[in-house]
């Protein structure tokens, strides 16, 4: 269970038929490398949720098996979970108890918690989380960035080896938000392997190392983020209030698919023989066009998933 290259959550097949016949999760092969911060992106309603509460043996899969930490999924949970946090849905709190309180009461009511260290390691988790000043406000009193590292550090009352977050930003305002991904950077740094799920391609781009991208049940692809973008083509832009002049030059050098939005220009760089972008930017120069910016864009997650499904990528919800 040690092993550096060890998959930490690993399924086969894993599949979720619910009563009524819809199949929310179909075949999934998801494979979270240790020390990763594994970004389980989708649009809403693409099967992620069910395939955490599959991992946490919280309902049973229809067919195929999901190892954690390398052991079998429910079979193994009374031994696994004691070393993996979760977060699911928001955090249950007490709003009339302090974040302290709230924190030893959850703890209190883990029978794997020892209640003689249990004080200690409440201030530990409050102090990882950053709310050791506030700890002693009642939890009523928290913006929702302060509930959700509430949350974040009742998951932590013990040592992890895994945590697993369910749209941990979801709802918070931009502060609440970087709040939680430079905590979820920070505790990647401690060594917690971390899996999130998100609907925001940005999110997973700014934090995650790994990514798997789901689509109605199916996993579409895995990988680092930054293969991932690579094996995209990114798109040329060019800025210029001359579009009418670039686009045939730009045709000319076989880029293809050439839009114009505004004053910037971009289309698709030829997959094989691309031209050299100083030559293309001379010849641009050459037919009168001012050029403002040139350069190819790195491709986005949005750009991979659009093309991997020829469908735009839902951000809403
Ligand atoms: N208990 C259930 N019974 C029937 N269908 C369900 C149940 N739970 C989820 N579904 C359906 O399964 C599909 C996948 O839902 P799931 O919640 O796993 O998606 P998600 O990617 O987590 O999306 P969201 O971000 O909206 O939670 C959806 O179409 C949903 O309506």
């Amino acid at each position: 269970m040690t092993d550096a290259a060890e998959a930490v959550v690993e399924t086969s097949g894993l599949t979720k038929r619910f009563r009524g016949g819809q199949v929310a999760v179909d075949s999934l092969e998801l494979s979270v490398p240790r020390g990763s911060v594994f970004g389980f992106l989708g649009p809403n309603g693409s099967g992620k949720t069910t395939t955490i509460r599959m991992l946490l043996g919280l309902i049973e899969p229809s067919g195929g098996t999901a190892r954690l930490l390398g052991e079998p999924m429910p079979r193994a949970a009374r031994q696994v979970l004691p070393q993996v946090g979760a977060l699911i849905e928001g955090p249950a709190l007490y709003g009339f108890l302090s974040g302290r309180d709230n924190l030893l009461r959850y703890d209190a009511a883990d029978p794997t918690a020892d209640p003689r260290t249990r004080s200690t390691r409440v201030s530990e988790a409050l102090e990882r989380v950053g709310l050791a000043a506030a700890g002693s406000k009642k939890a009523k009193a928290y913006s929702l960035g302060m509930k959700q590292r509430l949350g974040l550090a009742s998951a932590l009352l013990q040592p992890r080896q895994l945590l697993i977050l369910d749209e941990p930003t979801n709802g918070l305002d931009p502060q609440g938000m970087r709040e939680i991904r430079t905590l979820v950077r920070e505790l990647a740094d401690d060594g917690i392997t971390v899996f999130l799920s998100s609907h925001l391609l940005d999110e997973i781009e700014q934090v995650c190392s790994h990514t798997a991208v789901m689509s109605r049940g199916k996993l579409i692809t895995q990988g680092t983020v930054a293969e991932m973008s690579a094996g995209a083509r990114g798109r040329l832009a060019v800025t210029t209030p001359d579009t009418a002049e670039a686009m045939p030059v730009l045709k000319e050098h076989g880029v293809t698919d050439v839009t114009v939005s505004g004053d910037r220009v971009t289309g698709e760089m030829p997959a094989t023989d691309p031209p050299d972008l100083a030559d293309l930017n001379a010849a641009l120069v050459r037919a009168d066009v001012r050029v403002r910016a040139f350069g190819v864009e790195r491709a986005s997650l949005e750009d991979v998933f659009v093309a991997l499904t020829g469908e735009g990528f839902d951000v809403a919800g």
